[in-house]
């Protein structure tokens, strides 16, 4: 364990040197880590065979980085900021009138994503756009502690890697644990802002939006051959920041270690980012959007990382002695509530699923709510 104030000097040491890390706190987790990579090298993950953490991006053709485990310095450590209590806290106003320009394009956008699914086999689009913020204080370092104090039930993390730059995020989205044979992800979709209460009503075309991600990610999961005993529990609400989604936990067996790839792949874009069927959706965000979402919606976390478990041993003769096994383990997590840090300027990257029924105006809002995550920790 290493002190905090000691880790953040290490990682502006890590920028000036423009030597990769990240820096992470799992959701509900008192300990957050570091790896800091000890050369400047570019690794990928090629085959996900590799163990580190991984940052890949929503485009699958694109390179997923790596830092490798073994190349680096791992670091646990405790952030003892303001405990700031989730249930008050604040988020700043936004200036309406200086985002007509971009309201009226994501709207355009959207309309035209429900004419497309109205008049084709499309189900599911899942449209975004990015929105430039002008930083007053923008010292990474500074905006991960806030991210640290204000989202305890997120995945946060700051990455830097000098091919890619600065990014932050704060995500609500599981896309895939695995330890041993056993595996869970989710099904996250349907968006309403929250109010103090989780026990809330749900619209139908929220239901629905949901039920098409659940199914889309049984049914994938049913093709492969190296998966089994498959369980879904029921839908249920989950708070994430100032926002409420819907919810479905799956889980289930992986026959052999092998097959993590292909799960991985299974997943990797689900329609919570993508859309249904995913690639006439792909093809759409590809030809409609008219921003790069780089690494947006795509993944994030800890690739077959190894760590040591102990184990009492039952022999009577052996008492008291522990054994230590080597385990591996996948947590992997969707990049949404993310920004790229950039010359003063933050790019925050947000979207949302449109459906047949959906309204541009709505979505937009939607947009504008989900954007507050980030915000409220870019204000000192
Ligand atoms: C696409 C985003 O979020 C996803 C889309 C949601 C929706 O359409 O309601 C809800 C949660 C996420 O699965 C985003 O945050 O940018």
């Amino acid at each position: 364990m290493i002190n905090a104030v000691d880790l953040f000097s290490k990682l502006r040491t890590q920028l000036e040197k423009k030597r990769p890390f990240v820096a992470y706190r799992k959701p509900g987790m008192f300990q957050a880590k570091a790896l800091l990579q000890k050369d400047i090298h570019s690794h990928l993950a090629e085959d996900l065979s590799e163990s580190g953490f991984v940052f890949a991006p929503f485009d699958i053709r694109s390179k997923a980085y790596l830092i490798p485990s073994d190349e680096s310095e791992i670091f646990d450590f405790q952030f003892k900021g303001d405990p700031t209590d989730e249930e008050e806290q604040s988020f700043p106003g936004f200036d309406f009138e200086m985002m007509e320009e971009d309201q009226k394009k994501h709207e355009l956008l959207v309309q035209k994503g429900i004419d497309k699914i109205k008049e084709s086999d499309l189900k599911k689009v899942v449209l975004s756009r990015s929105e430039r913020v002008p930083v007053h204080d923008p010292d990474p370092i500074r905006i991960f502690k806030n991210l640290l104090e204000k989202y305890s039930s997120a995945m946060v993390y700051l990455w830097y890697h000098p091919d890619t730059g600065i990014w932050l995020g704060a995500t609500p989205e599981t896309l895939l644990k695995a330890e041993r044979n056993r595996f869970q992800t989710m099904a996250l979709a349907g968006t309403q802002l929250y109010k103090g209460e989780t026990d809330v009503e749900w619209q139908t075309k929220e239901v629905e939006e949901q039920l098409f991600v659940t199914d889309y990610i049984l049914d994938s999961l049913e093709k492969l051959p190296a998966i089994e005993k498959i369980q879904a529990s029921r839908p249920y609400s989950a708070k994430a920041g100032n926002l409420l989604h819907i919810c479905t936990d799956i889980s289930g067996h992986i026959k052999d270690k092998e097959s993590l790839k292909d799960l991985i792949e299974a997943l990797h874009p689900t329609p919570a980012v993508c859309g249904l069927p995913k690639e006439p959706a792909l093809k759409f965000i590809q030809e409609n959007e008219d921003h790069s979402r780089e690494f947006y919606s795509g993944y994030l976390g800890e690739l077959n990382f190894k760590f040591e478990q102990k184990r009492n041993s039952n022999k009577k003769n052996q008492e008291n002695q522990q054994f230590a096994s080597i385990s591996k383990q996948t947590d992997l997590y969707v990049n949404l509530r993310c920004m790229k840090l950039k010359e003063g300027n933050a790019r925050i990257y947000v979207g949302g699923g449109i459906t047949k029924d959906s309204n541009a105006a709505d979505e937009w809002m939607e947009t504008v709510n989900k954007s507050q995550t980030m915000k409220a920790v870019l204000v000192k």
